[in-house]
């Protein structure tokens, strides 16, 4: 896997992560959020029943005994203000407001379930105010509840014992519930009720374009970090890379391709000639009694040959053919998709054309190749040893020569 992969996988992986942060921080402020605003709501109920259930207690319950043949219920107070909380509800559906207790006079506002666990929960902790939450089908319900406690002794008139009781209540109700009551005793709760589905679902959806924004703007940062580190790392170290890839194929003095560099490309070219079936040739040339340059014109001129010798060989061969300098003033020159009749016109035409014009120390020079066509199955090795012997016999039969 190359860098710039890895750094795109760090840079995704680092994005992916942040955006789930972001999401699961996000997630639990918008659900304390909706939370928050459920509960002020629940409170505001319950201020209004306990306020309806103040004014009910003091100014509704004195006429329930004003005429004693019959029991208002209308008169008394939990009745008064949970009937007033139902009409108020009627504006606020999926609101609900009640008053149950363990042991009711009237056998309705017995507390069953939920509500008999938040009366349980009041009884044994002596708290304030207690809240549950319950999720049935998929519909979310919060449940605000403070205790119901007998403070005045005028409730005990009504739940002490039947005896004490209003004859029309018994009448009513009989005379085996709602008995019993103590003052400072939680006998039941006041619970208001709200759906918290819809500031949920509100929730859910800022969540969604919460993440779709953050989401929009990790990819920006993305692209952005992305082209900043391609400018700023990744091609420099490519074009360091082919540089340094470049320098280690490349003869310094001639600027041809240098020993390691051609063995790779004829590789290479002997492998696509074998898929394509096509011809291959090598040519093997060295520079007729170099030493002799050297020796009587000074090194620099014989480095000076050897570049000319180069640049006169680039100038008259294809773009496609690959001329190495594998040591000395020995070179190879590879001719796809050449057969034996066309490389050996070639290295006559070069061995011609090559010595025509003098050279930078005012004399021509001369040289000698050794031809050879790759044949099918052959390896490299095999290819460059039948040019090498070739090259030997051009020199061995007088230089200046080229030999098949
Ligand atoms: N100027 C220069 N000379 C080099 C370089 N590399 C090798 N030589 C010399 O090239 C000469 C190679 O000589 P040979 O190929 O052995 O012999 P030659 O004189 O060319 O004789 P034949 O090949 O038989 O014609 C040696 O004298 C080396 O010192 C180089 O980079 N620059």
């Amino acid at each position: 896997m190359n860098l710039k992969t890895r750094l795109n996988i760090a840079l995704g992986a680092c994005a992916v992560v942040a955006v789930l942060l972001a999401g699961l921080y996000m997630r639990g402020q918008l659900r304390e959020r909706a939370m928050g605003e459920v509960q002020r709501e629940a409170e505001l109920h319950m201020e209004a029943a306990t306020a309806l259930r103040g004014y009910t207690a003091e100014h509704v319950r004195p006429l329930l005994n004003s005429d004693p043949a019959h029991f208002q219920v209308e008169a008394v107070p939990s009745f008064a203000a949970t009937t007033a909380m139902t009409e108020l509800h009627r504006r606020y559906p999926g609101v609900s407001y009640r008053e149950v207790a363990l042991n009711p006079t009237n056998p309705s506002n017995r507390a069953t379930g939920i509500h008999a666990e938040i009366v349980e929960a009041l009884r044994s902790t002596d708290a304030e105010s207690v809240q549950r939450q319950t999720s049935e089908n998929g519909q979310h319900m919060l449940y605000f509840a403070k205790p119901l406690k007998v403070k005045d002794s005028a409730c005990l008139v009504c739940h002490s014992t039947p005896a004490a009781a209003p004859p029309a209540m018994l009448v009513a109700y009989g005379d085996q519930h709602g008995f019993g009551w103590k003052m400072g005793e939680t006998v039941g709760a006041q619970i208001v009720s709200l759906p918290m589905t819809v500031p949920l679902e509100r929730a859910q959806q800022s969540l969604w374009q919460f993440l779709a924004g953050a989401c929009g703007v990790v990819l920006a940062v993305f692209l952005a970090l992305n082209a900043m580190l391609r400018r700023v790392l990744l091609n420099p170290i490519a074009s360091r890379h082919g540089e340094l890839h470049r320098q280690a194929r490349e003869d310094e003095l001639t600027g041809a391709i240098n020993r390691r560099g051609f063995l790779e490309a004829a590789e290479s070219a002997l492998t696509r000639a074998a898929t394509c079936e096509e011809d291959l040739s090598l040519a093997m040339f060295d520079i007729d009694r170099f030493k002799q340059i050297n020796d009587q014109h000074g090194h620099a001129a014989g480095d000076a040959v050897l570049r000319e010798v180069v640049r006169r060989v680039h100038g008259r061969v294809r773009s496609s053919d690959l001329l190495g300098r594998l040591g000395g003033d020995e070179f190879a020159l590879l001719l796809p998709d050449a057969a034996i009749e066309q490389a050996r016109i070639l290295c006559t035409m070069l061995h011609t054309t090559l010595q025509k014009e003098p050279y930078p120390h005012g004399e021509p020079v001369g040289i000698s190749l050794g031809v050879a066509q790759w044949q099918r199955g052959e390896d490299l090795q095999a290819l460059l040893g039948r040019a090498d012997r070739a090259l030997y016999e051009a020199k061995r039969n007088g230089r200046g020569r080229v030999t098949c």
